[in-house]
C-alpha cells in the first residue's frame, strides 16, 4: 500500500557504524515507510534507499558519503530554504515523510567530545491527510484523512471516520457495503487508513475501488482498537456535549485509529480536532462514483477544474466558501424542509442584490479563520494567523450587523446573524492594539508586536536601534584620541563588531599609548583588526537588548495564542458562519446574474423542468456567441400510477441527447444543494439517488472492456434504484452486438418502468426501442429535431414528441472529416442496408454487400493529394542561412499560412 518502503534500510550490526550513522538507523527504525528528513546544518540529508527514492522523485543528485558494509552509502539533500516545495512534491507523490530535527546547538554536542553527536529526533511526520500547512494545501478544497472499520455483527458492515486535520472537522458514518463505495466518493480522501484484513477484506468481496490503493495506508490492528478509543475519545474531546457511547462500537474504532494517527503524526503536540459529527447518509442525495464522474461535478472526466459543474457554479470569495460550496455539491440533501430553508436564504438575496453586494465585499477580506485556529492550535501558528483571526472577528461582527438589519429574514440568515453576532470583539481589538498591519511568517525572528504595546519592549528596542548611533559616537571618539582618520568599527558574523585601520596605521595601536586599550585579534594583508573593552560591552549591550526583545515578542505571542485558544469554540462556529455567509451569497449571486430560478421542492414524485439548461454547456455556447436552446423535461408520476415517467430520447449523433440528459440530472443536484437552477420554472419532488451514465469508456487499466463497465453499472442501477430515484443512462447496449445490446437495453427499460418505477431519462441509437411507448403506459418517445438542407444536416438540439427515424451518422462523420471516398462509400452499403432490414433489397443487391465489402480499396478512387501549404513552404525554409530575427519572422509567417489555410 505504501510507496515509502518500509524496509527501506535494514539495521547493520552496531560495531561497523559510525556514531551518526548509529544515531540515523535507531531513527530510522522507529519510523519504518518513513523517508527520513535528517537535519545536517542548513540541509536535510536522506541516506541509503531513501535517497534513492527521493532523488528519482525530486529529479535532484544522487550523490555518495563513504561505505556501509562495503557498500556505498546513497545520499541526496534539499536546502532547508526549499524543503517545503520538495516536501509538496513528495507527498503529493503519495510518499510519507518524517523531519528529523537536531533538538540541540552543535555547540553543545562538541562539550561531550569531538566524537560525540547531535542529539537529533523527529518532530513531525508529514503525510497527505494530516497536512496544516497554507504551502502544502489547496486553500479551496477540503483535506481529508479517512479509517475504515469492519463490523463483525449488526446491519451497517462498516464504519467510516474522517477528519479535516487542517480544520478540525471530523465526522463519522456507519455504511452498508453499497454505501462505502460512495461514501469515499463523496470524501475523495487525501489519505486512507485501514488493517490488512479489512483491505484484503474488500479486494475479496470486490470493494476495494481501483483509486484507492493510492491513498491507502496499512494502520496496525492495535489502533482500531475500539475498547482504546473510548478512552481516547473521551481524553480528546473533554467536552459534555459529546459522548463516544453514543457512537457504534465500528465508529469508535475508526475515530480511535484517526486519532491515534494524528498524534503521532504531530509527535506530541497534540490534535486540534472537533468533536465528531454522527452522519447519517439517507440525509444526502446519494450519488455514487460513476455519477460524479459522469456528470463532471467536481472535474471533467479527464481530470480538469474547468468545465466541471462546480468551476461554473463556485462565485465564492473565501477560501472557506468554497470548500464548503464544494461539499454542498458533493452531498446535495434529501429533506425538502432543510433543502427549502436554504433556498428561503438564498432567495431573499438574489432578490436584494444591494445587500449580497455589500456582503461579497466584506467576505472578499475575510481570511481562513479555521486553518489559523488549528495551526494556533497546534503551536505551528504564526503572527499572521493571529492577525487573520483578529480580522476574521471584525469581518464576522460587520456581516452580522448587515444581516440582523433584515426584517421578515429567513431561518437560515437569522441564525447566521445570531452565531456571527457572538464574534469577540475585545479580543479582535487587543489583537489589533498588539499586533502590527504588516507581520512576518512566523513569530522566531520578532518584528510583529505593534509599537506602544509594551513598554519595556519599546525600550530594549530602542536601545537596539539606537546601535548605529552608538558605535558611529564612539567611532569619532576613537579617530580623535588616535589620530587615525581611516579608523572604522565594523560588523561582521565571525568577530562581531571590531576596530579596523589600515595595516601602515596598525603598528601604532600595538604601541603606547594606545596598547592598553586596543586589543589586537586580526592582521590582514592591508588591514588590521581590534577590539576594545568598551566595543565588547557595548556589543553585549546590544545582543542582550536584542535577545529581551525577542523574549518579550515570543511571551507576547504566548499570551495572544493563549487568549485565542481559549476562544476556540466561539470561533470555530464564526468559522462555519462566515463560509455559510459566503456560500449563500454566492448562490444568490449566481441566481440573479445567471437567470436561474428557485426550484419547487416537495415530497412528490413530479420533476417538471420547464426551459432547463445546460450549465456548463450553455456557457460554453454562449462563449462561442450562440444560444443555448432550452429544453422541457416531465417525467412526473405518482405512486397511483406506478411511479415516475420514462422518456426515451432518440436522435442523430451530436443532436444535444447527452446535453439533455445531463443538463436534468444537474439541474435536479443543484436543486436540492439549494441553488437555484438554470431552467424557466422546475418543480421537483425530493430524489433519493440520482444515477448517470452517459457515454461508455472502457476501464483497461482495470482490466475491464467498455462492455463489461457498462454492464457493471446497469447491474448498480437496477439493484439500487428506487420509485424515488432519478436515472439518466445513454446508450446502453452499444458496446456488444447489436442483437444483444438491443434486448439487454429493451429488459432494462422494462425493469425500470415495471420493476422501479423511477424517473428516467434513456438515449438510444436502437430506433425499435421506440415501440415499447405502445405497451408501457409510463414510457414516452421524444427526439432531438434535426432539419436537413441541401445534403446537410442542421442540429436544432431542440426536444420534440417523436421518434427519430434515422442516425445521421454520416453526415456527422463528414463533418467529422472523414475522407469523402470512404463517405460515399458508406452511404452506399447504408442504402443497401437499410432496403435490406426494409426487405426491398433484391437478392442480386444483397449479394453485391457481401460481395462488395473486401473490394472497397479496388472500387474507390484515392482522393487526389493535395499537397500542405505549409509544409510547401516550410520546404523553402533554410535555417543554417538564417538570422534569429529571419528565422521568428519564417515561424510568423508559417503559421499565417496554416490560419490562411484553415480559413479558406
Ligand atoms: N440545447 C443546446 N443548445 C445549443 N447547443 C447544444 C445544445 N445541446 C447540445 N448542443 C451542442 O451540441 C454538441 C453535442 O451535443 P451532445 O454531445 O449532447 O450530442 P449527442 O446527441 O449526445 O451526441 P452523441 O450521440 O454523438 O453522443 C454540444 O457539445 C453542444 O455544443
Amino acid at each position: 500500500m505504501d510507496k515509502t518502503s518500509s524496509q527501506a534500510v535494514a539495521s547493520p550490526p552496531p560495531a561497523t557504524l559510525t556514531p551518526m550513522m548509529a544515531q540515523f538507523f535507531e531513527i530510522k527504525a522507529v519510523n519504518p515507510g518513513y523517508l527520513l528528513f535528517y537535519r545536517m546544518g542548513d540541509f536535510y540529508e536522506l541516506f541509503f534507499e531513501d535517497a534513492e527514492i527521493a532523488s528519482a522523485a525530486l529529479g535532484i543528485v544522487l550523490t555518495k558519503r563513504g561505505k556501509h558494509l562495503g557498500e556505498d552509502i546513497h545520499m541526496c539533500g534539499v536546502p532547508i530554504h526549499a524543503a517545503n516545495d520538495y516536501l509538496n512534491k513528495l507527498v503529493k507523490l503519495g510518499h510519507r515523510v518524517a523531519i528529523c530535527e537536531q533538538m540541540e546547538d552543535p555547540k553543545e554536542a562538541k562539550k561531550r567530545g569531538a566524537k560525540s553527536v547531535v542529539r537529533r529526533d523527529v518532530v513531525r511526520l508529514i503525510t497527505a491527510g494530516t497536512l496544516t500547512e497554507d504551502d502544502h494545501l489547496d486553500a479551496r478544497s477540503s483535506n481529508f484523512l479517512a479509517a475504515l472499520s469492519m463490523v463483525r455483527h449488526g446491519d451497517t458492515d462498516f464504519a467510516l471516520a474522517w477528519a479535516d486535520v487542517s480544520t478540525g472537522e471530523t465526522f463519522t458514518a456507519d455504511l452498508t457495503a453499497e454505501q462505502l463505495q460512495d461514501e469515499m466518493a463523496r470524501i475523495n480522501p487525501a489519505e486512507f487508513l485501514l488493517t490488512e484484513a479489512t483491505r484484503l477484506t474488500l479486494v475479496d468481496r470486490h470493494l476495494f475501488a481501483p483509486g484507492w490503493a493510492d491513498i491507502a495506508h496499512a494502520a496496525p490492528p492495535e489502533s482500531f482498537d475500539s475498547e482504546a478509543a473510548t478512552a481516547t475519545l473521551r481524553e480528546a474531546f473533554p467536552d459534555d456535549t459529546f459522548d463516544p457511547s453514543i457512537l457504534s462500537r465500528a465508529s469508535r474504532s475508526a475515530l480511535g485509529a484517526i486519532l491515534a494517527y494524528v498524534r503521532e503524526s504531530q509527535k506530541g503536540v497534540g490534535v486540534a480536532l472537533r468533536a465528531p459529527k454522527a452522519e447519517t447518509t439517507s440525509k444526502y442525495l446519494a450519488i455514487d462514483q460513476a455519477t460524479r464522474s459522469s456528470l463532471e461535478l467536481h472535474q471533467t472526466q479527464r481530470g480538469q477544474a474547468r468545465g466541471s459543474l462546480r468551476h461554473v457554479i463556485d462565485l465564492t470569495v473565501t477560501a472557506p466558501g468554497s470548500r464548503l460550496l464544494s461539499a454542498r455539491l458533493a452531498a446535495p440533501l434529501a429533506d425538502a424542509g432543510q433543502i427549502n430553508e436554504r433556498l428561503d436564504a438564498v432567495q431573499l438575496l438574489a432578490n436584494d442584490t444591494m445587500l449580497t453586494g455589500r456582503l461579497r465585499t466584506d467576505l472578499k477580506a475575510v481570511p481562513d479563520l479555521a486553518r489559523a485556529l488549528t495551526r494556533l492550535a497546534l503551536d505551528r501558528g504564526g503572527p499572521r494567523d493571529l492577525v487573520a483571526i483578529g480580522k476574521a472577528i471584525s469581518a464576522a461582527a460587520a456581516l452580522s450587523a448587515h444581516i440582523a438589519d433584515l426584517a421578515d429574514a429567513p431561518a437560515v440568515l437569522v441564525r447566521l446573524a445570531r452565531t456571527l453576532a457572538a464574534a469577540p470583539l475585545p479580543l479582535a481589538s487587543h489583537l489589533a492594539l498588539a499586533l502590527d498591519d504588516e507581520v512576518p511568517l512566523l513569530s522566531r525572528d520578532g518584528g510583529f508586536v505593534r509599537k506602544g504595546y509594551d513598554q519595556t519592549l519599546d525600550d530594549e528596542r530602542a536601545l537596539a536601534s539606537q546601535t548605529r548611533d552608538v558605535v558611529a559616537a564612539l567611532q569619532a571618539r576613537l579617530i580623535e584620541e588616535t589620530d587615525v582618520r581611516s579608523l572604522k568599527i565594523r560588523h561582521n558574523g565571525v568577530l562581531g563588531y571590531f576596530v579596523e585601520v589600515p595595516a601602515a596605521h596598525g603598528t601604532k595601536l600595538l604601541e603606547d599609548p594606545h596598547r592598553d586599550i586596543f586589543i589586537h585579534r586580526q592582521t590582514m594583508a592591508n588591514a588590521m583588526r581590534f577590539t576594545t573593552t568598551e566595543l565588547a560591552d557595548l556589543e553585549g549591550r546590544i545582543a542582550k537588548a536584542h535577545e529581551a526583545a525577542l523574549d518579550i515578542e515570543r511571551k507576547v505571542f504566548a499570551s495572544l495564542r493563549y487568549d485565542v485558544l481559549n476562544h476556540t469554540d466561539v470561533l470555530r462556529g464564526l468559522a462555519d458562519a462566515i463560509a455559510e455567509a459566503d456560500v449563500t451569497t454566492a448562490l444568490a449571486h449566481l441566481a440573479a446574474t445567471r437567470r436561474y430560478t428557485r426550484p419547487d421542492i416537495d415530497n412528490s414524485l413530479a420533476f417538471d423542468i420547464v426551459g432547463g439548461r445546460h450549465p456548463v454547456v450553455e456557457d460554453m455556447v454562449m462563449a462561442e456567441g450562440q444560444s443555448f436552446v432550452a429544453n422541457d423535461a416531465d417525467l412526473s408520476g405518482d405512486d397511483a400510477s406506478g411511479g415516475g415517467r420514462l422518456w426515451l430520447v432518440t436522435g442523430p449523433n451530436m443532436g444535444g441527447k447527452s446535453t439533455f440528459l445531463r443538463q436534468n440530472a444537474l439541474i435536479a443536484i443543484l436543486a436540492q444543494m439549494g441553488s437555484f437552477v438554470p431552467a424557466s420554472s422546475a418543480h421537483i419532488g425530493v430524489i433519493d439517488r440520482v444515477f448517470s451514465r452517459v457515454g461508455a469508456s472502457d476501464d483497461i487499466a482495470h482490466g475491464r472492456s467498455t462492455f463489461m463497465v457498462e454492464m457493471v453499472e446497469t447491474a448498480a442501477i437496477l439493484n439500487r434504484a428506487t420509485r424515488r430515484s432519478l436515472v439518466v443512462l445513454d446508450e446502453i447496449g452499444r458496446g456488444t452486438a447489436t442483437f444483444d445490446g438491443l434486448s439487454i437495453a429493451w429488459a432494462a427499460v422494462e425493469a425500470l418502468h415495471e420493476t422501479t418505477g423511477c424517473r428516467a431519462l434513456f438515449a438510444t441509437h436502437f430506433h425499435e426501442l421506440t415501440s415499447l411507448a405502445k405497451t408501457l403506459s409510463r414510457v414516452s418517445n421524444v427526439t432531438m429535431k434535426v432539419r436537413e438542407w441541401e445534403g446537410e444536416v442542421v442540429f436544432l438540439h431542440e426536444v420534440g414528441s417523436g421518434a427519430a427515424d434515422r442516425s445521421y451518422g454520416i453526415q456527422v462523420a463528414r463533418l467529422a472529416g472523414l475522407p469523402e471516398p470512404v463517405l460515399a462509400r458508406a452511404r452506399q452499403v447504408l442504402t443497401v442496408l437499410e432496403q435490406r432490414s426494409a426487405g426491398t433489397a433484391s437478392s442480386s443487391q444483397k449479394a453485391t454487400v457481401l460481395d462488395d465489402l473486401p473490394l472497397f480499396a479496388h472500387h474507390v478512387a484515392p482522393a487526389p493529394v493535395q499537397k500542405d501549404p505549409v509544409l510547401t513552404a516550410l520546404d523553402a525554409v533554410r535555417p543554417d542561412e538564417m538570422t534569429p530575427k529571419q528565422a521568428i519572422e519564417a515561424l510568423y509567417e508559417l503559421k499565417k499560412i496554416r490560419d490562411d489555410a484553415r480559413r479558406s
